[in-house]
């Protein structure tokens, strides 16, 4: 449904965004990071209409948002980082307001006032000026007022910054209802909200996008081989031996699996041993590793799978130089992208400038790209 090709935007001598591209289905809920001055606002500011881009076209069930702003608009509702509300304006006025703007019918309004009072927890606040209400039930409002016109898509910037813990909570708990019937791109600081809200996400880094993929299978994607972290019961010479004789797996053997003292003095007198083990691939090796040691009467006590988490690819990701940072850098133009296609996770690369960036060797041993 929306369509962002080749996308730049500069800015007098700074560079905003370059050449986005990519796309957004109906019913995803699209998690959008990237560190500060990534370019999350500018882009979403373009997508709503807000801002014209420099180069390249976004379109809307093929509708140009350059073009026809209007039309365009009107299938797209935007809550900005600060939701724009008018103090002096009661909570019901300011709903019908943004109701006439967004060109809700004349007949229509009373009904969609009150779904959103309801459906937005607003009830009994009706008559409540908007500038004493709480930093939480003004983001109710904004929410409200962002799809009175019952848009396709929901741009949401930032939309649980500043507010506290059970806020935060319900305004998650409102996007995911929301989401239930309406194409969303969020943009966050908080990863943890990536994986409780999303089902697909796109990481930003110096306005270059650098990620595209299902948080579930980030982890997987950007890993050099896949990796276990096993205890067994047994003298650490003899598992060491038996898995490197095995072959089949990258052994390091670890100080201890276990972290509490009382637990490292147990491990000791029992002899457990703890190894971490990386495969060649990210093909999983649990049920084999579990013959190989009870082949040789080793007991596993404890295995785990070590997967990155978004934190971890985040900051791999938007801690490296993208080597793009001017407007017009030939190193921009010289970024590819390579494709997972088990995953479907797209990590976008300079070919050459950053070749020894952990995030791309990791791609490239995925194996299974395009
Ligand atoms: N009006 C402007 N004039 C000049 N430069 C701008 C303007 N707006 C944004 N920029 C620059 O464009 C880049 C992207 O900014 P943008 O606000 O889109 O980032 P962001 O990812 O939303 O950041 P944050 O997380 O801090 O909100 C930054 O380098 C910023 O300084």
């Amino acid at each position: 449904m929306l369509k962002v090709q080749q996308v730049s935007k500069w800015y007098e001598g700074n560079r905003g965004v370059h050449k986005l591209d990519f796309e957004m289905q109906r019913g995803e809920i699209v998690g959008f990071l990237g560190p500060n001055g990534a370019g999350k606002t500018t882009t979403m500011r373009m997508i709503t209409g807000y801002l014209q881009p420099s180069e390249g076209v976004i379109t809307i069930d093929g509708i140009p948002i350059q073009d026809k702003g209007r039309q365009a608009r009107s299938k797209i509702g935007y809550l900005p980082e600060t939701p724009p509300l008018y103090g002096d304006m009661s909570v019901q006025s300011y709903l019908k307001f943004v109701a006439s703007i967004r060109d809700v019918p004349a007949r229509e309004q009373k009904l969609r006032i009150s779904e959103m009072i309801s459906r937005l927890g607003l009830n009994g606040r009706e008559k409540q000026l908007v500038r004493s209400l709480s930093k939480g039930y003004k983001q109710r409002l904004g929410l409200a007022g962002a799809i009175i016109h019952n848009p396709d898509l929901l741009v949401l910037d930032e939309p649980t910054s500043g507010l506290d813990p059970n806020q935060i909570l319900e305004i998650r708990q409102l996007i995911q209802e929301i989401g239930e019937n309406h194409t969303v791109l969020l943009s966050t600081h908080i990863l943890p909200e990536v994986d409780a809200l999303c089902n697909r996400v796109l990481i930003i880094h110096e306005g270059q996008l650098v990620l595209d993929g299902r948080p579930d299978a980030l982890g997987g994607s950007m890993e050099d081989g896949f990796k276990v972290k096993v205890e067994v019961k047994g003298n650490r010479e003899q598992v060491l031996d038996v898995l490197q004789a095995w072959g089949k797996v990258e052994v390091e053997p670890l100080a201890s699996a276990l972290s509490h003292a009382d637990m490292k003095r147990a491990a000791r007198e029992q002899d457990l041993t703890g190894v971490l083990l990386t495969g060649a691939s990210n093909e999983d090796f649990r049920e084999e590793l579990f013959y190989v040691l009870s082949a040789a009467r080793l007991p596993i006590l404890e295995m785990k799978k070590e997967s990155l988490s978004l934190e971890n690819i985040f900051q791999q990701l938007t801690t490296r130089e993208t080597g793009a940072g001017q407007m017009g850098d030939q190193a921009a133009d010289a970024v590819s992208s390579t494709e997972n296609t088990a995953t479907g996770v797209k990590v976008d690369h300079e070919e050459s400038a950053s070749s020894g960036d952990k995030a791309v060797e990791a791609k490239d041993t995925g194996g299974n790209q395009s």
